[in-house]
C-alpha cells in the first residue's frame, strides 16, 4: 500500500435532493491524505466541511467519484475511520468508563476477552488524562472532559483515520487550547492521521501538516491547499512569536476574507 495515499478522493461531487430540486454541496473534490497526516479542512459556514468529513466516514456516500481508505473503498461506517463530533455524543446514563467500553466491546469483542477490553479502556481513559473520571457519568464532568471521552473512545478502537468535526468548537478557549495541546501529543505518541474540520485559523496552523481551504458553496471545491512546514512538536507560546506562524496565518486570512469574502458579506 501507498502510504501517500492512505486515503484517497477522486473527483467527488456530493448533491443533496430538496424540495425546491438538486443541491449541489461539492464538486469536483481531488484529494490525497498521507498515512500519519494531519489535515484540517477550513471554509465559511455551508461550504461542505461536515459533508466531506461525512463522506470520509462513510456516513454519507458521494453522488459522484470515488473515496478510498487503504486501498479499499469506502462503503459505510466502520471502526477504521472514527469520527468524534462537536456536541460529544455520550450515552448519558453511562459512565465514562462504559461510553469508551461500549465502543472497545463493538470493535475488540469476538476476538478478546474481558479484562484485555477493559485494560484497552483504561489505556484509552488514560491517555486523555481521564482515569480519574473513569466512574463519572457525563453530567458529572465538564465539556472539555466529555470531549476528551469522545476522543478516547474514538481512539480506543485503533482507527485508521481519525475524523473529527470541530471537535473544540464549543468549548471556551483556554480549555481549547489544553485540549489542542494534547491532542497534538496524542497524536504523535499514535501517529495517528487525522482530518478534522475547524473555523479556528490559529487551530489551523498549530496543528495541521496540511490546511485544506474551500471555497464557498453552492457547489464547493477545494480552493488551496497550504502546506505547514513547521517543526514538531509544536509549541503555541514559541509559535506565537515565529514569523513563518504568521505568514501562514495571514495566507489562510487572505484567503477566507478576501479570496472567499463570505456571499452575506458581499450581499450586505
Ligand atoms: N442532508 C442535506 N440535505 C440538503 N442539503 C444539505 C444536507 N446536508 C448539508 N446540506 C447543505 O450542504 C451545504 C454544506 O453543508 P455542511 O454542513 O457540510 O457545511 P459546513 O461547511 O460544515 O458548515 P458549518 O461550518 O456551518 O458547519 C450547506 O448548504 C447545507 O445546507
Amino acid at each position: 500500500m501507498d502510504n501517500n495515499k492512505f486515503i484517497e478522493i477522486q473527483n467527488a461531487q456530493m448533491s443533496f435532493n430538496t424540495r425546491n430540486g438538486v443541491f449541489q454541496a461539492l464538486r469536483d473534490i481531488n484529494l490525497t491524505v498521507a498515512r500519519g497526516e494531519f489535515i484540517t479542512l477550513i471554509g465559511h459556514s455551508g461550504c461542505g466541511k461536515s459533508t466531506l468529513l461525512n463522506m470520509i466516514a462513510g456516513l454519507l456516500k458521494a453522488s459522484d467519484g470515488l473515496l478510498l481508505c487503504a486501498n479499499r473503498e469506502i462503503a459505510g461506517p466502520a471502526p477504521e475511520r472514527a469520527v468524534v463530533f462537536q456536541n460529544h455524543s455520550l450515552l448519558p446514563w453511562l459512565t465514562c468508563f462504559e461510553n469508551v467500553y461500549l465502543a472497545v466491546e463493538r470493535v475488540f469483542g469476538a476476538a478478546e476477552g474481558k479484562a484485555q477490553m477493559k485494560e484497552r479502556t483504561n489505556a484509552a481513559l488514560a491517555l486523555v488524562g481521564l482515569t480519574h473520571a473513569a466512574q463519572k457519568r457525563p453530567h458529572e464532568i465538564s465539556g472539555g472532559m466529555k470531549q476528551r471521552v469522545g476522543i478516547a473512545r474514538a481512539l480506543s478502537m485503533e482507527p485508521k483515520v481519525l475524523l473529527m468535526d470541530e471537535p473544540f468548537g464549543a468549548l471556551d478557549a483556554l480549555t481549547r487550547a489544553h485540549l489542542q495541546d494534547e491532542l497534538l501529543k496524542i497524536v504523535a505518541r499514535t501517529s495517528s492521521t487525522v482530518v478534522m474540520v475547524t473555523h479556528d485559523v490559529d487551530e489551523a496552523v498549530l496543528l495541521s501538516d496540511r490546511i485544506v481551504m474551500m471555497t464557498n458553496g453552492p457547489a464547493a471545491t477545494i480552493g488551496e491547499i497550504l502546506k505547514v512546514e513547521l517543526e514538531r512538536p509544536r509549541e503555541r507560546v514559541a509559535l506565537a512569536q515565529d514569523a513563518r506562524y504568521s505568514q501562514y496565518r495571514t495566507a489562510v486570512l487572505e484567503f477566507l476574507y478576501h479570496r472567499q469574502a463570505h456571499p452575506a458579506k458581499e450581499a450586505a
